[in-house]
């Protein structure tokens, strides 16, 4: 049987990668096999990418191509023969972050994303998506005592309120997909929500 593909995506220090170690760990207590990925990233050209997305200025249309090229790499590395093979994929942001932050971040045209979306997941579309929803100002106190901050996490709070509310839109466009978290919840209660969906859920 295919496997499960579940995305995480939310502002920046909204608390995805806090919560997808105690998603893998109740999938896993579940006897599935799960991978664990993220964007852009998860294969070693994507890796190479990443490195030049967060630390180099570039055009929006760059920015936007150099999301989708990472993409059309790790779609046929691992996305796509993990799902096949049965393991369920974790991956830490999709597609719906360049809608959020190239489209609702930047200004980039929605339907120029469109067109390569169709172009590089053919039909592939997450299974499940969780939004861990947090107001800019709290996101942005957590990122800055946790770590030095990227070439995205030094944006404004104007531009992380526009990326938030492309994500909300997003959700509601596509309510069955998306799971909304109020990330603005100690770890603990976002942790016992978490377990107790993918406990269960098919
Ligand atoms: N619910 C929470 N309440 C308070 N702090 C949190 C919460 N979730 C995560 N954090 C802290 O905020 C920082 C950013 O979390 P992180 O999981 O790295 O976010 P993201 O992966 O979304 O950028 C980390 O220091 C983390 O420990
Ligand atoms: C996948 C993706 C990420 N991004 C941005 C969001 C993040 O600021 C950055 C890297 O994502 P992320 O791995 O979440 O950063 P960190 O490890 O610091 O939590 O890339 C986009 O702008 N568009 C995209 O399509």
């Amino acid at each position: 049987m295919r496997g499960r593909f579940i995305t995480f995506e939310g502002i920046d220090g909204a608390g995805k990668s806090t919560q997808i170690d105690v998603i893998e760990a109740t999938l896993k207590a579940r006897g599935l096999e799960v991978i664990r990925t993220r964007e852009p990233g998860g294969t070693p050209l994507g890796e190479v990418i990443r490195k030049e997305l967060l630390s180099v200025s570039m055009d929006p249309a760059t920015e936007t191509l150099l999301f989708f090229a990472s993409r059309a790499e790790h779609i046929a590395q691992v996305i796509r023969p993990a799902l096949e093979r049965g393991a369920w994929v974790l991956s830490d942001r999709f597609t719906d972050a360049t809608y959020a932050y190239q489209v609702g971040g930047r200004g980039f045209p929605a339907e120029k994303v469109e067109e390569l979306e169709r172009w590089t997941h053919g039909d592939l579309q997450p299974d499940r998506t969780v939004l861990f929803d947090i107001e800019p100002e709290v996101a942005a106190k957590r990122v800055a005592q946790a770590r030095n901050l990227d070439r995205f996490e030094k944006e404004n709070l104007d531009f992380f309120t526009r990326v938030r509310n492309a994500y909300l839109t997003r959700a509601k466009q596509s309510p069955d997909r998306f799971l909304i978290v109020n990330s603005m919840q100690d770890k603990e209660t976002v942790s016992d929500i978490l377990r107790k969906e993918f406990s269960t859920w098919a």
